[in-house]
């Protein structure tokens, strides 16, 4: 049973989370998944939050977390049904994140055709950096992402290579779900995921804007 204690530890950051999968082919390719012609998405909720400073809290029902590596994009202005070719003003700035996933669960849900959620939707799944401006990115369509366990690289990747473009994804998205200020797009993760364990330390990084740090513990209940 989680105490309050327990609860204080999950950073409430934001609104909902709006996830995109297999959005890099090699990454699509490196589970066996086919690459796809529309986008895949899911949700976390806000629970799922955590800042640096608090740890990744492993699932007590997973042996097979894995981290994802993941631009963020923070919307600053919302609507529904946004075109393309205005989707760039909805955008306030981007965060980096982590997409964490109990693997195990997720291919039990994917063999009996079930939701991600207990695969994806846990307290702490979603690890954020802080709030990254605008301006800050000017080009987010090209853009280096890496992310190292333990100081070893196991991910690096650039939004490049994103089957979905940014504006894309935002004016897909927004015709069956309206987006509010304060909500989070996180746009895929490139290839290289892997298993992460208690006490390992994750470092990641938006080539030249930021690198930040998580530690991974047990959950204490
Ligand atoms: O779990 C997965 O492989 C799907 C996903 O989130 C991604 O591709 O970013």
């Amino acid at each position: 049973m989680a105490t309050a204690r327990n609860i204080s530890r999950f950073w409430e950051w934001g609104r909902k989370i709006i996830c995109v999968g297999r959005n890099y082919a090699d990454h699509a390719k490196e589970l066996k998944n086919a690459v796809p012609t529309e986008p895949i998405l899911f949700l976390k909720p806000p629970s799922a939050y955590v800042k640096e400073g608090s740890p990744i809290l492993v699932p007590l029902y997973t042996s097979d977390l894995h981290h994802e590596v993941e631009l963020g994009v923070v919307i600053g202005k919302g609507g529904t049904s946004i075109p393309q070719a205005d989707a760039m003003e909805h955008v306030a700035g981007y965060a980096l994140c982590l997409d964490m996933t109990a693997r195990d669960i997720q291919d039990q849900c994917k063999s009996k055709g079930l939701p991600w959620t207990m695969a994806k939707a846990f307290n702490t799944s979603c690890p954020v950096s802080e709030f990254i401006p605008k301006e800050n990115i000017p080009d987010p369509s090209d853009v280096k992402l890496w992310l190292k366990v333990n100081d070893q690289l196991r991910q690096s990747g650039c939004t490049s290579q994103m089957i979905f473009s940014i504006p894309f994804l935002i004016s897909y998205i927004s015709d069956f779900i309206t987006l509010e200020e304060g909500d989070l797009i996180l746009t895929g993760t490139p290839k290289g995921v892997s298993a992460v364990q208690e006490h390992d330390e994750l470092q990641a990084g938006i080539e030249d804007v930021l690198t930040m740090t998580f530690k991974v513990n047990r959950l204490e209940l």
